[in-house]
């Protein structure tokens, strides 16, 4: 199978495992050889670059996972959008006076695209692409579009990442009817272990694969990306 160009990892919520899902993915393409680019093109909660809490942003965990050093110019080909407050981007964009559009978002994210050749047709020089979402899968990003719209309009298939907490399930089942509404391809969905769960992770992706057609993989806490999906990305 070929090796896919690019990959959205969109969440059914939010602090749910797609900065460790996404990390864990790099890490492991990146061992088998292949050239990844990592992004986090819209992010909130953003502490300044020069904040020792930067060290736990999504960009700089996925700054790290390419093997990257944070400087001024990683963070912004990383992350160009970063708000402080740990809030839906919309609302958290406006505490700045500031305000994100759609269309700027789907461009700059499809220049980045277009400027990494496919791995199938440039080999070694060919980049995969891995862009993550924000929030859960219709969270606003601006005041009219949610990360659903952003996700349409780039075209991308979707790597679905759930929790394995009470409720997860519901969740995650819901985005991915909603994903296939729009006709978003899933490549996969991955059950990050929650910190507190009252089942195995492996009870709640039991229950969301008898329901889907795509293949469902747990990743335990502290583990690397699963290889039952590692193959089809
Ligand atoms: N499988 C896991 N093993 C260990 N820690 C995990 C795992 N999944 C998630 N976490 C931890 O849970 C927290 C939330 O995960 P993460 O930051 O990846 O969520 P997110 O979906 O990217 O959140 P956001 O919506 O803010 O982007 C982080 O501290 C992360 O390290
Ligand atoms: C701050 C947080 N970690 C994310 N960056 C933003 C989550 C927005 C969720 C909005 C919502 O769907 O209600
Ligand atoms: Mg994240």
């Amino acid at each position: 199978m070929a090796a896919l160009r690019a990959l959205f990892i969109a969440g059914a919520g939010t602090e749910i495992g797609k900065t460790y899902v996404t990390a864990a993915l790099t890490r492991r393409l990146r061992d088998q050889g292949r050239a990844v680019t990592a992004l986090k093109p819209l992010a909130s909660g953003v502490p300044a670059i020069d904040d020792p809490a930067f060290a736990d942003s999504d960009t700089a965990i996925l700054l790290a996972a390419q093997g990257l050093p944070v400087t001024a110019e990683t963070v912004e080909a990383c992350s160009p959008w970063r708000f402080s407050a740990p809030l839906a981007p919309d609302q958290a964009a406006a505490r700045e006076g500031r305000a994100l559009s759609l269309d700027a978002l789907v461009a700059w994210c499809a220049a980045r695209l277009a400027s990494h050749p496919a791995p199938e047709d440039e080999g070694a020089d060919g980049k995969t692409v891995l862009v993550e979402g924000v929030g859960g899968l219709m969270s606003p990003i601006t005041a009219d579009a949610t990360g659903l719209d952003w996700l349409d309009r780039l075209g991308l298939p979707a790597l679905l990442v759930t929790g394995s907490y009470l409720g997860a399930i519901s969740h995650a089942l819901t985005a991915i009817e909603t994903l296939r509404a729009h006709g978003v391809p899933l490549v996969g969905v991955v059950v990050s272990e929650s910190a507190s769960a009252p089942t195995p992770p492996e009870t709640v992706a039991d229950a969301i694969a008898r329901r889907i057609a795509a293949p469902v993989a747990v990743l335990h806490r502290g583990a690397g990306f699963p290889d039952a999906l590692a193959g089809l990305i």
